[in-house]
């Protein structure tokens, strides 16, 4: 566990898709500001925990406390109204709107969401197409930026990111560290999935391994270069 206040503490929790049990009691705990990543191999259940927090999987148990308050059993647009944004690796780009108008779309829940300009300022490249390309005439890292953009102008402040630098060049995945680094100085806390071991060993304060719906092991920051070894046969890298 940090050392700071806990914005999200799991305890428990299983999940299902209709008859199949996915999670199987997960816990873990983020704290105030922290980037966190949820690491494990194709099918583990990281996704899963992401929707599960937010209310998306069929049928969930267990504890999920947000600041403190018991979520469980919250439908998910309450859940979303609290402060908490999912990105999800589909990234979810309207490909009928201006980039600015993708911006512009998703409600505002909290006060204290970033100006647009500021947005911009994050992510220069969706500034220079903000009314030309719609979503789809966009590269995969624009998307990326604009479906991570786009949350921060809900006034959301726990930001959960599944697979952010998927499919992207190294050059892509580089800025998108370089902006959740900004993010997590901006106040910002980051629950985030990823496939890209090297990516979070750089990025997050703390991880988490998950295997067949538990997790099975934690690292800080600190640890990783030393058990590397072992982290690697518990992914598969
Ligand atoms: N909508 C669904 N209905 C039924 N089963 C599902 C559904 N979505 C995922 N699953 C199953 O749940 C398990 C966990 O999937 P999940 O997507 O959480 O894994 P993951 O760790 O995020 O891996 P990946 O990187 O492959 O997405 C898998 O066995 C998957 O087949």
């Amino acid at each position: 566990m940090s050392d700071r206040p806990a914005i999200l503490e799991v305890r428990d929790l299983h999940a299902w898709y209709g008859e199949s049990h996915i999670l199987h009691g997960v816990n873990f705990a983020v704290g105030e500001g922290e980037v966190v990543s949820l690491l494990g191999r194709n099918g583990a259940g990281k996704t899963t925990t992401l929707r599960a927090i937010m209310g998306l999987v069929g049928r969930r148990t267990g504890a999920i406390k947000h600041r403190g308050d018991e979520i469980v059993s919250l439908t998910p647009d309450r859940i979303a109204r609290r402060g908490i944004a999912y990105c999800p690796e589909e990234r979810g780009i309207f490909a009928s709107l201006t980039v600015e108008e993708n911006l512009m779309l998703p409600p505002v829940v909290q006060p204290g969401g970033l100006p647009v300009e500021e947005i911009y300022e994050l992510f220069p490249n969706l500034k220079e197409r903000r009314t030309g390309a719609s979503g789809t005439r966009l590269s995969g890292g624009e998307q990326q930026m604009l479906a991570i953009g786009r949350i921060l102008r809900t006034g959301a402040k726990l930001l959960l990111l599944d697979e952010p630098t998927e499919g992207l060049a190294p050059v892509i995945v580089q800025q998108i560290g370089a902006s959740v680094r900004r993010l997590r100085d901006l106040g910002f806390t980051i629950l985030l999935v990823e496939q890209n071991f090297h990516f979070a060993a750089r990025l997050a304060d703390r991880h988490y391994v998950i295997e067949h719906g538990v997790v099975v092991d934690r690292y800080s920051r600190d640890d990783i270069n030393q058990r590397m070894g072992e982290l690697n046969k518990l992914l598969g890298v």
